[in-house]
């Protein structure tokens, strides 16, 4: 009798494969995307035979940390998520030291053990799923809905990286830029709902970009995330300028005071995924108000059930919730589909990098938008194929890219030696 007969699923071994892809030269408030986002797959295996897939960032001491993990979980029933937790906290504790992961180039104090407990917990999910033959979603309580809305995601860009044929979006560095951007990815993936990247240029101009949005784009939902580029007065300015136009404003300025400051002024719900990143942080900032919307994100809220408890918590403190996104593969969009199907407060289209990206690591055809919806897999744990041969060649490019942590501010010194990432800079 198998193992999986006996309904024993153990962990046999732990696969760790850092890879790179492509990514184009995105701003953001701390300078630029260098030309490869960095992932880590993760690869579950067990004694009966199934695989899970799990999918995280890939800076150099976050890897450190899944490798360590990796050593002590094998022999885990996969079942055992909440001793996965544990376990992960034992070993974090012994490894000592926070951050170091380059998550978002932001600020952050997102909790550690959360961080790296994730992607074994979506893979233990996957296994769990694929034992059952039921969908991940199923295993977070049901699909509320079959399709997962997603927002277009605009970024202002240079043209091409320095030295590099540029890409097929071009450059977007003024409204009109912006504009063509928002017509091209609406226009291919049919979004619903529009978030610009700013923090970039000087707030005057994002809010002329964002207004030029409104006037293509009457019936789209519009959001501004400037990562905390603005100081408390710029903010109000900015919120009471936008008023009417925005359903939220995200992270216009640091810090839980700094939020609660703005909060008070400005007529649209404020959206954090800077100042509240853990769950230590909630209590503190429903104390003041500080945020109204909690854009959650499974890779540093501790997977799949950990963020289902985050929702859980908006709903009882009255706060919205919608779902943030870093550069990631499919894997991670799997997981993030499933996870926003069965949580029915994320009433607002998630966001995703996945417009900017040209390789995958999965096989195609599972995870394709329609009218800005991806609709949720059936088919048994997170539903997507690892395309090994994928997998092999965005690993090698990891080796030969040299990378080995996320530095959006190194990278635009080297085109402007002068750069600082000051925050708040207006
Ligand atoms: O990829 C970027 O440049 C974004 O700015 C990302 O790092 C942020 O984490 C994120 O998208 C956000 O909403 O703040
Ligand atoms: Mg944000």
């Amino acid at each position: 009798m198998s193992a999986t007969d006996t309904g024993q699923l153990r962990i046999s071994a732990v696969t760790l494969t850092p890879v790179a892809f492509r990514d184009p030269p995105l701003l953001n408030s701390v300078g630029v995307h260098e030309p490869y986002a960095l992932r880590t797959v993760v690869e579950v295996h067990t004694d009966g035979g199934l695989t899970g897939l799990g999918e995280t960032y890939a800076d150099a001491r976050h890897l450190d940390r899944l490798r360590a993990v990796a050593e002590r979980i094998t022999g885990l029933d996969v079942y055992a998520t909440e001793e996965l937790h544990r376990r992960v906290g034992e070993v974090i504790a012994r490894l000592g030291g926070v951050g170091g992961t380059g998550l978002t180039g932001m600020v952050t104090s997102s909790s550690t053990v959360d961080r790296v407990h994730s992607p074994f917990e979506v893979a233990l999910l996957d296994i769990q799923g694929q034992a059952c033959g039921r969908p991940v979603s199923d295993l977070l309580g049901g699909a509320v809905r079959d399709t997962v809305p997603f927002s277009a995601y605009l970024f202002y860009k240079w043209a091409a990286h320095p030295g590099a044929e540029p890409d097929a979006w071009g450059a977007a560095l003024d409204p009109e830029g912006i504009v063509a951007q928002a017509r091209r990815m609406v226009g291919t993936y049919g979004f619903t709902a529009i978030k610009l990247k700013g923090g970039v240029l000087p707030p005057e101009e994002e809010i002329e970009a964002i207004r030029a949005l409104r006037a293509e784009f009457p019936g789209h939902p519009l959001r501004l995330d400037p990562n905390a580029a603005w100081t408390v007065p710029t903010s109000i300015e900015v919120g009471r300028a936008l008023d009417g136009v925005l359903e939220y404003l995200e992270d216009p300025t640091p810090g839980i005071e700094g939020m609660a400051a703005v909060a008070r002024e400005v007529p649209m719900p404020l959206a954090t995924n800077m100042c509240v990143v853990a769950f230590d942080e909630l209590h503190p900032s429903v104390a003041v108000n500080a945020v109204q919307v909690i854009l959650s994100d499974h890779h540093y809220w501790g997977g799949l059930r950990r963020s289902k408890l985050l929702s859980g918590i908006c709903d009882t403190f009255g706060m919205g919730l919608s779902m943030h996104s870093n550069s990631h593969l499919g894997i991670s969009l799997a997981a993030m589909t499933h996870l926003a199907a069965a949580t029915p407060n994320l009433t607002y289209a998630c966001d995703t990098h996945w417009p900017w990206k040209t390789e995958d690591v999965i096989e195609p055809g599972v995870l394709t938008f329609k009218d800005g919806s991806v609709a949720v897999p059936t088919a048994p744990g997170l539903g997507v194929t690892l395309d090994r041969d994928a997998l092999g060649t965005l690993h090698e490019q990891y080796l030969s890219s040299g990378l080995r942590n996320r530095d959006d501010t190194g990278y635009m010194r080297t085109v402007h030696p002068t750069y600082r990432a000051t925050i708040p800079r207006w």
